[in-house]
This record gives structure tokens, sequence and C-alpha cells, in this order.
């Protein structure tokens, strides 16, 4: 249980830390020990007691905030020396949480670590921390807002340069920017609104206040409508791009997954309907991260086992965000128009389970050239621009198909900007929604005449939900559902 203060003013509500919370501390470099360094840090009001009992010193002025000092230090019980290290401290509010913060830059062994631990547990009011509760604490005293303290938990998952830079913005305040733009736009409009109910009878009050407020609350409407039709892109880029490799049997699907991740990933045979279950791997393509499968060929078979394997492919490929398909050139004629051919062919294969895929991004892989003659790639000039001659026996071809691909997902997902930041995760969209909807309520009531009062309570509902998102509102429930998700010591 947290305790706090709350300052209530109107639907927003203040909070501040109290001093009476436990100093936490925990490693804050990883669970992994055996490493040249390992920071332990020390948060809370009693945090320097660690700093001089640790140390032996006295008097805190020993120490300036902020600089490193090289340090014996001591088991505070058995007087045993456990380390020689470097130690800083952050006096608050200047530091991470916003409280006084020590930190211990010790030799990365599970012993030194472990008697560290052991001395730290026996001061008063010490204890280990929860995960994410360093995040949480600066969260609480104004130093982060949720998008921020979201974008710095994505900056820790970051697996690609592009998944960097987006949480890198968004923990630098990209989304914060935004949100509380438009946010304090709202407040004023309602406080506007207010003043108008209350004195637009009696009072000299200017008659255009209202349709001032009406503008802006249009403005905004609009602008976070927009907001929203982002074909999640900032998500695709945080979540990675989900992409299914779909394909008649034998076309060559799983070799082509095993091109892309570099190593034997999927088993490879001549035996039509080798793969069964879904085949998943992450890789990065260019900085975009890429969540990709590998399926069963799709065909009608009267074996249950790769019929189930059809039905998984068809469920996957309808959550993906691009789909790639591969066909096997020796099943069209050199004959007929190849583009025809290969569209009947995408047709005859999606009537297997019904499926119909017309929204995704496709990308068409005619695999086996090498098994074709000069006459039919003659004709390969014909082909339309999403459509990519392979072999990946002979590895021709591959890295135009990669190019196009790192294209396609380029396009798919943001190129990170701060001026111009997406939002990145379904919580947002949701109070984002809510907003819209409650602005869009506010407008039809004054459109329509009604009740002003009524009006400006969706007007209120709708700063409400978009506090929620940046944090300037929230429940208990809600910061543990996003703080759960860091790490201990973070
Ligand atoms: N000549 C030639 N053979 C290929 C090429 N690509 C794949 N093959 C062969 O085609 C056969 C089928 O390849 P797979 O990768 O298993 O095909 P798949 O689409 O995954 O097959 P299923 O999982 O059974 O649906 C194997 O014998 C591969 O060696 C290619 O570019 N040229
Ligand atoms: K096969
Ligand atoms: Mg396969």
């Amino acid at each position: 249980m947290i305790f706090k203060h709350f300052r209530i003013y109107k639907n927003i509500c203040f909070c501040r830390h109290s001093s009476s919370l436990s100093t936490i501390f925990a490693l804050a470099t990883g669970p992994q020990l055996r490493s040249g360094v390992a920071i332990i840090r020390v948060s809370g009001s009693l945090a320097t007691q660690s700093l001089l009992k640790l140390t032996r010193e006295t008097k805190l002025e020993n120490f300036k905030p902020k600089q490193l000092y090289l340090k014996k230090i001591y088991h505070h019980k058995t007087n045993d020396l456990i380390d020689q290290c470097m130690t800083v401290w952050f006096k608050e509010p200047k530091s991470f949480t916003g409280e006084d913060v020590v930190e211990f830059h010790i030799h990365g062994s599970k012993a030194v670590a472990g008697a560290i631990f052991s001395t730290l547990s026996s001061f008063p009011n010490y204890r280990l921390a929860e995960p994410g509760e360093f995040s949480k604490r600066a969260y609480l005293n104004g130093r982060l807002d949720l998008t921020e303290a979201e974008g710095l938990i994505d900056l820790i998952n970051a697996q690609t340069e592009q998944q960097r830079k987006q949480s890198l913005y968004q923990m630098q305040g990209s989304l914060k920017e935004l949100y509380e733009r438009w946010r304090l736009d709202l407040v004023k409009s309602l406080a506007h609104a207010e003043a108008y109910i209350d004195f637009h009878e009696d009072q000299h009050i200017e008659n255009d206040i209202l349709s001032d407020v009406i503008n802006t609350v249009k403005t905004a409407y609009n602008a976070m409508s927009i907001h929203l039709q982002d074909h999640r892109r900032g998500e695709i880029l945080r979540d990675g791009c989900r992409i299914a490799i779909l394909g008649a049997p034998n076309a060559g699907k799983s070799s082509l997954l095993n091109i892309l991740t570099q190593k034997p990933t999927a088993i490879v045979s001549p035996i039509a309907g080798t793969t069964r279950d879904v085949i998943e791997s992450t890789i990065d393509l260019g900085g975009y991260p890429i969540v990709i499968c590998d399926t069963a060929g799709l065909r009608i078979t009267d074996d249950p086992i790769e019929n189930e394997g059809v039905l998984r492919a068809v469920d996957r490929a309808n959550t993906c965000d691009l789909l790639i398909i591969v066909v096997d050139i020796s099943m069209l004629s050199l004959h007929d128009n190849l583009n025809e051919q290969i569209d009947k062919h995408l047709s005859d294969l999606f009537t297997i389970k019904s499926s119909s895929f017309n929204s995704l991004t496709k990308l068409i892989l005619l695999n086996k050239i090498d098994l074709t003659n000069e006459n039919i790639r003659l004709k390969f000039q014909q082909l339309n621009d999403n459509i990519i001659p392979i072999s990946c026996t002979l590895g021709v071809n591959i890295e135009e198909f990669l190019s196009k691909l790192t294209k396609s997902i380029a396009e798919k997902c943001t190129e990170p900007s701060f001026t111009t930041p997406y939002l990145t995760n379904e919580r947002h969209r949701i109070y984002l929604t809510r907003t819209v909807d409650d602005l869009l309520m506010f407008l039809t009531f004054i459109n329509n005449n009604q009740d002003l009062v009524l009006a400006v309570e969706y007007l209120r509902l709708a700063i409400r939900s978009l506090g929620t998102v940046t944090g300037v509102v929230h429940t208990e429930e809600l910061l543990d559902v996003i703080f759960r998700d860091f790490c201990i010591g973070k």
C-alpha cells in the first residue's frame, strides 16, 4: 500500500509521495551477476544513512551530490570489509525517483551484492524494491509522466535501432508534450464554459466565449482523430511487424524462413505438407523488428493434423501486418500472362479456407527460378511491382526481396520523430478513443442546442480520459498494470 497526499481539484488529482515510505534498494544492473561492475541503488528518505554507515563516514557533507567517491565499504553488523567501490548520491528532488538516491558501484559478484543486501536489510525501514518501484516513485513524484515511464521500459526492452529511437523520444516526452498541450487547451475551455454557464445571464461576459470553446474543442477533436488514424504505426514498431509466409505445399516457405533467420529454423523437405505448426522467429531488418512465421502449405487435405495446420496458418495470417506469399514458378505456364496466372493461383489458395486477406499488403515471391529456362525469365519484366522472382536454393534475387520487404515494413511503421510521435500502445488508444468519443458528444449536444450543463459534463469526461493517458489522473490498478512489466531495480 502506498500512501499519498491528494489535492483534489475538480476531476484532477495531484499526488505527492509521503516521506513515510520505506527506503528501497535493488540491483539496478539486472540479475546477471559476475560482471565488472554492478550497481546497487537505494532510494528513499533514509537513503543517505546507507552511504554513511557502509562507508563509516560521519558527515554527509563529506559527499558532494552527483560526485563519485572511491570508498571502502563495511558490513554494518559484522564490521567486515565487503568491497572497495565507487559511491555516489543524488539529493532529492534532483534524482531519478525525486527522493534521496544513493548508488554503490560494486564489483559484480553474487557474494559482494549478497553481503551489501544483508547489511541494507538490517536497517530499519529498508526493504527490497518491487519491480518498477523506482520508476513508480519517479512518476508519483512528478519526475516522469506515464507515457515517459512507458517510453523508459520500452527503451530497456528495445531490440532494434528504430525501436530505440521511438522509445527514447517517448521517454523524453514526445507523447507527453502532445497530450498535455491538448489537455491544457481543453481544461481552459472547460473553465470558460463553466464561467459562461454560471455568469452569462446576469453579468457581462463576452458572447464569443462559447464559440471560442467550441472551436478549441473542434480543433482538438480533429487533431486527435487524425492521431488515432495511424494504422497502428507506433504499435507495430514497438511490438514488431507481424509477417506470415503463406503458400501452397512445397512452394519453399520454410526454405525462405531459413534464409531470413540465417539458420535451419524450420524443416525443409521435398515432402509436401512438412510444416504443420506455425513457426515463429524474430529478426531485425534494417532496424525494424519483425516477427515472422512460417506456416503449413495451404491445401484441402483429409489428414486431420495437416488440416489443423492449415487452419492455424489462416488464423495467423489474419492477425498479421503483412503477408509474404511464396509461389512455385513451375506451377505457371510460360504461354499465358504471368500476372493473371499468379492472381488466379492466389485466389485459389485463399478459397481453401474461404479466407480473404484483401486489405493486407502482400509481397509475392516466384520461387525456384533456377528450374526455369531463359524464355520465362524474359517475361519477368512484365511482373507487377510486388512480385519478385527468386531462388531460395541458389540465393538469387534475395537482396532485392529484402530491400522491398524493408521498404514495405518502413511504410507500416513510423519513422520515429520527436515532433510527430505516434501512440505506441493499446492503453493510449483506449483512453484517446474515449476522449474523442466524449468530445464528439459535447459537440453534438452543443450543435443540437441541448443542455449546456450536460454537454460540459462530456467535456469533463474527455479531459479525464486524456489525463489518464499521461497519468495526471490515475488509479492504483492502472499503475499496477503499467509498472508490473518493469524489471526489479528500475
Ligand atoms: N530448385 C529449387 N528447389 C527449391 C527452392 N526452394 C525450395 N526448394 C525445394 O523445394 C522443396 C520444398 O521446400 P520447403 O521449404 O520445405 O517448402 P514448404 O513450402 O515449406 O513446404 P511445406 O512445409 O511442405 O508446405 C524442398 O525440397 C526444397 O529444397 C528453389 O529455389 N529451387
Ligand atoms: K516441404
Ligand atoms: Mg514448410
